[in-house]
């Protein structure tokens, strides 16, 4: 398999970013309005209030950001800003918006109170976001018609309209941008009890029996991510058809997502392969990237950008000065015993697995420090 490039992450079934089979099914499963929008709660009742208010003011919502990582429900949410102001929707990204021109175009082409969603936004030109700065403050552009100093600006009033920007990168956004917007959401990650939910709804739409352990099961693999849980769904759901007879319960997901190489933490192979090289070949760290890389066989690259966030994320690997580093949690995870002395053991990071004040813990002998973390490498 070729895990070279970002293009190559979809490849995976646990990507974030959707690759070809999800949209075909993602306009089906996406919810319409706030009432069906399942978590997010904090985003969801901000973003309610201004919703309503505008409404009530007959005018056009504030423009809107939203930040978060892949398949959180950036686009679902930018379709549902639409729907609830009763609004038509223009979908763009910012890589599509090259030249200054190509935005004048879109945003002169708008109608009044339309919901402009510009995808990626942090990957638009800068001279399309100079003049987008204009456009969120003024609804006026200045188009720029000639070369040298013939050039003449030539001011274009435009209908007042709602921009939706969606970044995954909110920290790459230049301040200017991100200060004209009137509101901001993050997406958080989702707890797997919304995980669930997302999964019992998403059943109910392909028309799939799951009962509730199966859908916990489904949920706990599917790292925060409803992209990800829509997309163990469908496999586990070609698993029951195949193998059992159509009912999803919790060991028939088991039984699936073992075919599918997903574990009980929605760990992939590769993401196994990385901790399983850190574990034994490098007693837990701390090791180079570069040397980790090699141990596994694939692109240094590959390692920091597609398998280390969620390791990270989880609480199975950290990042230290002095190279990657396992914590306790990645050895309790592949069912290995640290050795005696590795430094591994000695970092107990926050993952489930990073207990190890008792005593009795493999790795707790010696020093008689009192918790994960406190001796060795990165004690005080
Ligand atoms: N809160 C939610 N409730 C139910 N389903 C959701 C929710 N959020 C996302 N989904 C589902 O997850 C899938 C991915 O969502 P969406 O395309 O909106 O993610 P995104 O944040 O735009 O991702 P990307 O960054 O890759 O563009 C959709 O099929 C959608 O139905
Ligand atoms: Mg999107």
């Amino acid at each position: 398999m070729n895990w070279d490039d970002a293009t190559a992450e979809p490849e995976r079934l646990v990507a974030s970013a959707a690759d070809h089979d999800d949209q075909a099914v993602e306009a089906a499963l996406r919810p319409k309005d706030l009432g069906e929008f399942i978590g997010q709660e904090r985003v969801r009742q901000q973003l309610d209030l201004v919703l309503k208010a505008a409404r009530q003011r007959g005018g056009t919502a504030d423009h809107v950001l939203l930040s978060g990582a892949p398949g959180l429900g950036k686009t679902t949410l930018s379709m549902i800003i639409a729907a609830e102001m009763g609004a038509p929707i223009r979908i763009t990204s910012g890589p599509a918006i090259q030249h200054a021109g190509d935005l004048a175009a879109i945003l002169s082409s708008l109608q009044e109170g339309e919901v402009l969603f510009l995808d990626e936004i942090h990957r638009m030109s800068r001279p399309a976001e100079e003049m987008l700065y204009m456009a969120m403050e003024d609804f006026r552009v200045d188009v720029i018609v000639g070369k040298g100093p013939g050039a003449t600006a030539i001011p274009l009033e435009l209908p007042a309209f709602t921009l939706v920007g969606a970044t995954t990168r909110a920290g790459l956004l230049p301040p200017p941008l991100r200060d004209r917007f009137g509101f901001t959401g993050h997406m958080e990650f989702y707890a797997p009890a919304e995980l669930e939910r997302v999964i019992h709804r998403s059943a109910g739409l392909l028309d799939v029996e799951v009962d509730l352990e199966g859908a916990a099961e489904i949920a706990g693999r599917s790292r925060g991510t409803p992209r990800i849980a829509n997309r163990l769904l469908r496999r586990v759901r070609d698993y029951a058809q195949v193998r059992a007879d159509g009912v999803i319960t919790q060991e028939i997901a088991g039984q699936a997502l073992e075919v599918y190489e997903v574990d009980a933490r929605g760990l992939d192979r590769l993401d196994r392969a990385v901790l399983h090289a850190l574990l034994k070949l490098f007693g837990g760290g701390p090791v180079g990237l570069s040397t980790l890389a090699v141990a596994v066989g694939e692109e240094r690259e590959t390692v920091e950008e597609v398998a280390e966030p969620f390791l990270v994320r989880e609480g199975l690997l950290a990042r230290t000065p002095r190279g990657r580093v396992a914590t306790r949690a990645a050895w309790t995870h592949l069912g290995l015993v640290p050795p005696q002395g590795a430094a591994g053991q000695l970092f107990g990071g926050q993952g489930p697995g990073g207990q190890g004040s008792g005593g009795h813990g493999p790795g707790s002998q010696g020093t008689g420090g009192t918790g994960p973390g406190q001796t060795g490498l990165f004690g005080p």
